[in-house]
């Protein structure tokens, strides 16, 4: 597994307002998704292309274009939904499949609720779309998930992750086609398995509720 944290100077000042608990829940939406298209342009510099020909209005010439099968864009519910906007706006063309998980917040276990995408994924190049990595339980079943049904290169887009969750996917994940890109790897997990210093639930915060 590879693991990209992106250092940018606008990348951190979007995090910071989004940290800050004072940001509402719609200056939050509207971060995450610019954030998702700032860290989205480096999860995609590996995507797959091929050679085409085209002319110019000046001459005839290469360039290239995405392959054929297209990327599937995955987020997981709710709150990777938050993030598929601004995905999409760099990937228009790309397929969009849905994982529903929760994490039981007594025993931190992820479980799938909802699952909506091809059952056969080989040679596909999946985006996964969750804002925070903490224990990596949601990530790596997810991951497992996509690997089982034949994607050979998976990408996870985190707002944020923590070194334990990153550590338990290197671990899960070993020798798998994995690259998580990220904002940033925080300092750890508490007690309660919340990301510190994080930003809270990312889910409440972006759609306004409590749980
Ligand atoms: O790495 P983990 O410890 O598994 O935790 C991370 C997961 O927790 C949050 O989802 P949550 O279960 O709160 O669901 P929600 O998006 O519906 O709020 C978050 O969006 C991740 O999916
Ligand atoms: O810090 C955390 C950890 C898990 N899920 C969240 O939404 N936030
Ligand atoms: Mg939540």
């Amino acid at each position: 597994m590879r693991i990209h944290v992106v250092d940018h100077p606008l990348v951190a000042h979007k995090l910071t307002t989004l940290r800050d608990k004072r940001t509402d829940s719609p200056t939050f939406r509207r971060l995450a998704d610019e954030l998702v298209t700032l860290l989205a342009y480096e999860a995609t510099r590996d995507v797959r292309t091929e050679q085409v020909d085209i002319e110019s209005p000046v001459t005839a010439t290469t360039g290239v274009k995405l392959s054929h099968p297209r990327p599937l864009v995955v987020p997981i519910l709710r709150a990777g939904l938050g993030m598929l906007d601004g995905m999409v706006r760099l990937l228009p063309t790309a397929e969009v499949g849905f994982l529903g998980m929760i994490r039981n917040e007594e025993t931190l276990k992820a479980e799938t609720y909802a699952t909506r995408m091809p059952d056969d994924l080989s040679g596909r190049q999946v985006y996964v779309l969750d804002p925070m990595l903490a224990t990596g339980g949601t990530l790596v079943a997810a991951i497992n998930e996509l690997i089982a049904r034949g994607a050979d290169d998976v990408t996870a887009i985190c707002l944020l992750a923590a070194p334990e969750g990153v550590e338990v996917m290197e671990r899960e994940l070993a020798g798998a086609p994995v690259t998580v890109v990220t904002a940033s790897v925080d300092e750890r997990l508490n007690e309660d398995g919340y990301i510190v210093p994080g930003l809270g639930d990312a889910g409440d915060r972006m759609y306004g509720t409590a749980g």
